[in-house]
Order: structure tokens, then sequence, then C-alpha cells
């Protein structure tokens, strides 16, 4: 057993040869190497990123990421930091929102207060999330945006800005481009709000002539192409379509199948819900490229102010916080999305004719399509979708029968879904046909036309209201209390021949 003498002398020479050590490594060693060694030491005792507080520099540096970037509209660079983080959701994130949204996969996000800790070239980065309140005189309404944060050491700070940031970036690029789960964004609260567009249509379910699919298809192709003409004749690189067509023949199937032959997003813009030109510039700049901004029913939507009366009306604007016609314009000729790439614009109407000739003019709108009642190769398209038959001996009177008749796409559709027999569904529907030949039976088409566009709207509603009540009532001299309902289809065809020309 060694005497307390030897500890000491053993402890002292130990001292001794440490501080020697230590003075040494001072000398010798430069700072900044030292400094290296130490991170590299704690790195491989403690790991990277844990919280610990030696990660905890005092030189933290704080990037706040809001969703809204003010003078830029949407901030791109929060879309691809939220499309990014949920893979770097790790077991140490104990509180998570979890969900299914569009796609069909189960989505999570942190919870509240957590934090993300992800790790690139060796740096550690801590991201969180939190709401703001933005009270905006643009968008009084607006509901509370979000804002992400990211913290890191100061001495990364180039790395970040230069090669991080440019990696979320380029990722969210690529996924954009090669992703399944399309977006269809809709307007609330002045914000947009974003769900999976999971309609199923396709250019090949689109029963439509295939003379006018092809020029479609063509356009749009051509289109894609000519990113350096549009850049060298300085015109902003966006198209525009009209698609006119009564209710049911199609026109949001086609935008659809628009939106997935080219990969792009759907804004769908409710004129009726922008309440000033700064709302509706707000509204553009915030919609991203490579989408399709669609404004359904141009005709009816709006209470456009008419350029003219424009500037003596401002206070009249004011008041009612619309927006002005030219401003569409303006919007729609690129003014106010600068920078923007790839829009597609469609504007939907069943009155072409009531349109400012100025929205449709090209340039603005530059192909206008219109949309027909259900022909022959648009039957053959449907009755290969719904019924999976390519030819039919009952093809042949229902060629016969639709040459004649007027039924809107959407109603062969509905006629061709009621059976899973092909041969009961097909007399069924000859039958339908030929009590339609006969006037019996307009009231499916009557209906789909009352849901779809009368009842929306209050003057033509009061209109119709009257028409029922009037034809309802016998008059008189009408002995016959019978020929009422014959009565009301009567004045239903005159109503409608009177009040629109979509039916
Ligand atoms: N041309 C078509 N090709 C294939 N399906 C169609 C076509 N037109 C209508 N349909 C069917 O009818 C339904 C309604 O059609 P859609 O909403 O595209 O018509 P729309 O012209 O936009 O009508 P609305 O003006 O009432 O909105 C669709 O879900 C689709 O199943």
């Amino acid at each position: 057993m060694p005497r307390a003498s030897a500890w000491f002398e053993a402890y002292a020479t130990l001292s001794t040869a440490m501080m020697l050590l230590q003075t040494a490594i001072n000398q010798f060693i430069p700072v900044s190497v030292r400094s290296y060694i130490m991170s590299r030491l704690k790195s491989f005792f403690f790991g990277i990123g844990t919280g610990t507080v030696a990660d905890v520099s005092n030189s933290l540096v704080t990037l706040t990421i809001p969703e809204v970037w003010e003078n830029m509209g949407r901030n791109k660079l929060y879309d691809a930091v939220k499309e990014y983080l949920p893979s770097k959701i790790s077991s140490a994130n104990k509180n998570l929102r979890v969900g299914v949204g569009g796609g069909k996969k189960i989505a999570m996000e942190i919870e509240g207060e957590g934090s993300i800790v992800d790790v690139f070239d060796n740096i550690t980065l801590t991201w969180s999330c939190s709401e703001y309140q933005r009270g905006s005189p643009i968008q009084p309404y607006a509901r509370p945006v979000y804002v992400l944060t990211l913290s890191f050491n100061e001495k990364h700070r180039e790395k970040v800005m230069d090669s991080y940031l440019p990696h979320i970036m380029n990722k969210h690029k690529v996924v954009k481009k090669g992703k399944k789960v399309l977006k269809h964004y809709t307007r609330r609260s002045g914000v947009w709000q974003s769900s999976a567009l999971e309609h199923p249509a396709t250019f090949d379910t689109v029963a439509m002539e295939p003379a006018l699919k092809n020029a479609i298809l063509d356009d749009l192709d051509r289109f894609l192409r000519r990113k350096s003409f549009y850049k060298k004749v300085g015109k902003a690189w966006k198209r525009g379509y009209l698609l006119c067509g009564p209710p049911g023949t199609g026109k949001t199937s086609l935008i659809v199948a628009m939106a997935n032959y080219l990969k792009f997003d759907v804004y769908d813009l409710e004129l009726s819900g922008v309440h000033s030109n700064a709302d509706l510039m707000m509204s553009l700049r915030n919609t991203s490229n490579r989408s399709i901004l669609v404004v359904e029913d141009i005709d009816c939507n709006i209470e456009v102010q008419d350029r003219s009366g424009e500037d003596g009306n401002r206070a009249l604007n004011h008041q009612f916080k619309r927006f002005t016609l030219s401003c569409l314009l303006n919007s729609i000729d690129g003014l106010w999305t600068k920078g923007s790439d790839e829009r597609i614009i469609v504007f939907t109407t069943n009155h072409k004719d009531q349109i400012d000739p100025a929205l449709l003019r090209p340039g603005r709108m530059d192909m206008h399509i219109n949309l027909s009642f259900c022909t022959i190769n648009g039957f053959r398209i449907l009755a290969s979708n719904y019924l999976d038959v390519q030819s039919h001996p009952l093809f042949e009177p229902i060629d016969r029968l639709l040459k004649k008749l007027q039924v809107t796409p959407a109603v062969v559709a509905e006629e061709l879904m009621k059976n899973d027999d092909v041969d009961v569904v097909l007399s069924k529907f000859i039958n339908f046909l030929e009590r339609k030949e006969m006037g019996g039976d307009g009231m499916k088409d009557i209906a789909h036309n009352i849901n779809a566009h009368l009842l929306p709207k209050r003057k033509e509603s009061i209109a119709f209201l009257l028409l029922v009540t009037c034809s309802l009532s016998p008059a008189a001299e009408d002995k016959d209390k019978r020929a009422a309902p014959l009565r009301f289809l009567q004045l239903f065809q005159l109503f409608v021949s009177l009040f629109s020309s979509r039916y």
C-alpha cells in the first residue's frame, strides 16, 4: 500500500506536466485550430445537435421566414421549407400534429412551440414555426399568417445563405416538377388556402371533338416551349383561354385536364369575394408560377366598374370596395405579376357576348374554346370511360338521336352511370333520348341548370318563382287544370330564351 506522501508526489508531477502541456498547446497551436479540435471532440463525445449548452453559442443568428413576403407576394422560401421540414422530424420531436390532407399519406407537422433540428454539412440548424397576426390595410380580413424561424451559429451564416437555403429551394423545385398531387387554391378571408386537386379529369376523359382537343394540346405545348421567345419579345410568359359553353359541357373538367397535363396548380378566383383593386393585385401576386388562374362565370361574377366611368367613380369604387376593369386587365397583362412565369389564365362564361371586348382581345384571351353539347365523338369517349365499350350495336340509334338533340355531356354521363349492365344502360339511354325527342323529358336538364346557375342568382330566381306561380295557377278561362304542367314547361322554355342563352 503506497504511502500518502507518494500520492502527493505523483499528483504534483502530474499537475506540473499538465500545466506545461497547456502552456505548450497555447503557445504552439493557433486559437482557430484549437477551437476546431474542441468542436470536433464535442461533436464526437456529445453528438451533433444535442441542444446542450455547449452548442448554443452567444453568437446565435435567427432568421425569420414569413409566409407572405410583402413586396413579392407569397414567400416561396416559406413554402419550400414547409415542404422540406417534415422529412426532418425525428424521434426527438415529441409533440406532433398528424393528419391526412391532399395526398393519401399521413402528414406530420410539429405542434406548438416545438422545434426541428436539421444538420447540413455538419452545421446544426434549428427550425420552429409560430403564428403572427398581420393587420394589413390591403387584407383587412386576413387570417393569422405564420412565420418560420431558423437559428444557427453566426460563423455558418455564409454557408446557410449560400448553400443551405438554396439547397431547400432546389429540393422544392424538383419535388414540384415531379409531384403527383397538384394543389387547388381557393381564397378564404383574402388568403389563398390550398387543398389537393384530386379531380381525375384528363384529356383522355374529357368528351370533346378530337380536332379541338388536339388544337388545345398543341397550343399548351407551344406555350411551354416558348420561354425564350416570351423573354425575347418582352412579354409575360402567360397564356389566356376563354372557355364558353352551357353548364355541364365540361368547362371545369377541361381546366382540370389542363392542370393535370401541365402539372400546374389551380387558383380559383371568386371575383365576388374581391374587395378592391389592391385586394385583386395582392391575390394575383400571391399566386405561384406554373399555375392556372381560373375566373369562372366572368360574365355574371363581377360588377366590375366600367373603365369609362372609372375616374368619376372613384368614390363609388371606394364605397363598394370593388375593383376596376382596368385593374383586372392590367393584372392579366402581367403588370402586377412581374417576374411571374408559366401562367395560364382561364375565364369561363356562358355568355361570351356579355363580356367586355377588352377582356377578350388576343394577348388577354389568346384562345377561345367553345364547348358544345354532346356529339357522337363525345359520346364515344364517355361510353369508353363509363362503360368501357368502344363499339356496340346500340351506338347507331344513339348517334342518330344525339345528332338531333342537345344533351350536355354531364347529362349523358349521369345516364351512363345508372346501371352496370352495358345493354341495359344503353337501352335506357335510348329511351331517355327518345322521350327527350318527343319533348317529354327535359326536366333533368332543367334541374341541372336550375341547380348550377339559376338558384345562385337573386334576380333571375325571383323571375323564375313568378313564372312557376303563374304557370301553376290556371287562368279563369283555363278549364283543364291538367294543362298547368305543360304550360309551365312552355313558359320555362320562353323564360330561358328570354333571360339566358345558356340552356
Ligand atoms: N366534356 C365532358 N367530358 C367528360 N365529362 C364531362 C364533360 N362535360 C361534363 N362532364 C361531366 O359532368 C360533370 C359536370 O361537368 P363540368 O363541371 O366540367 O361542366 P361545366 O361546364 O364546368 O359545368 P358548370 O358550368 O355547371 O360548372 C363532370 O363531373 C363530368 O363528369
